[in-house]
């Protein structure tokens, strides 16, 4: 049986989490996290009495084997830390952490010998959509990333768009794209600039999660796109990172570096 912390349990993520943790038989909820946590929450998201719900980090008391992380881009760091040093193993999907904070983490995660997760998105699409466009990009090195989500989210760019700038980045070759005498005639038109990869961010009702990597070369462009049309999606993702992180001894980012 693994024991599961959920973090941001009563979110959209989080309702989702609930119901694949309880679906799933090697699975047990024993925690949740949301500052508006209340007891009228387990009638509400079908919890059992078992379960524990805290408003903050300072009160948990239970422990468990897992720690999901379903939350807001300003906890994230703290909550993983606590985490770690807690011995419950992170599996986070919050967005939001800086590459210092991520490094923290991972020295953290070295220091506790504890294994953890961070996948900038669990959707099969999403993992594929940013392989292919790491292959893409050793031939098309023009590249511009357009994500596009529901106008609920909090961050821009969402996690997985910069995590695609970062693994195009790693790969494409040195390269000035575009013309250097841009004007602008309307402040930002031309999206956020990573190392030269520009992104551009939508929020939109009736958008779930999408992302679309544009590569253009000489008389000729591809395209790669996923959609992720209802938040279920992410979910396999999350179980596997479950069972797959008992297992693993470093903080690991990514999903497909632990399937
Ligand atoms: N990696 C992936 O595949 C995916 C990642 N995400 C990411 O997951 C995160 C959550 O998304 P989503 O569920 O849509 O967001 P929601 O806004 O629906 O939920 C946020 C949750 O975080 C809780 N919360 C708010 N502030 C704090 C805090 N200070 N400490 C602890 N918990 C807090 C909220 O509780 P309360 O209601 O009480 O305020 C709520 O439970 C985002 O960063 C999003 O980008 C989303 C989808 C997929
Ligand atoms: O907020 C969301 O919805 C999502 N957040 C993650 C991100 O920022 O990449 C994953 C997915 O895009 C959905």
């Amino acid at each position: 049986m693994i024991r599961v912390f959920l973090a941001g349990y009563n979110g959209s993520m989080g309702q989702k989490a609930i119901h694949m943790i309880q679906e799933t038989e090697d699975f047990e909820l024993v925690g949740g996290l949301a500052p508006s946590a209340n007891d009228n929450d387990k009638s509400k998201y079908g919890l059992s009495d078992e379960v524990k719900l805290f408003t903050n980090l300072n009160e948990i008391n239970v422990s468990a084997d897992v720690w999901v992380d379903f939350t807001v881009p300003n906890s994230v760091y703290q909550n993983v830390k606590f985490a770690i040093e807690h011995k419950m193993r992170p599996v986070v999907g919050t967005t939001g952490l800086s590459d210092d904070q991520l490094a923290e983490l991972k020295g953290l995660s070295r220091s506790n010998q504890l294994g953890g997760l961070i996948a900038p998105n669990f959707g099969l699409s999403a993992v594929l959509l940013m392989k292919f466009a790491q292959e893409a990009a050793q031939y098309f090195p023009d590249v511009e990333i357009i994500e596009m989500h529901h106008d609920d989210k909090k961050d821009a760019p969402s996690g997985t768009a910069l995590n695609t700038a970062k693994m195009i980045d790693k790969v494409r070759p040195a390269h000035e794209q575009g013309a250097d005498d841009n004007v602008e005639t309307l402040a930002n038109v031309r999206g956020g600039d990573y190392n030269g990869i520009r992104v551009h961010a939508v929020r939109l009702p009736g958008y779930v999660a999408h992302e679309q990597v544009l590569f253009g070369g000489a008389g000729e462009a591809l395209t790669i796109r996923q959609d992720s049309f209802d938040r279920g999606s992410f979910m396999n993702g999350v179980k596997i990172g479950i069972e797959k992180v008992m297992d693993v001894n470093e903080l690991v980012v990514g999903l497909e570096n632990v399937m």
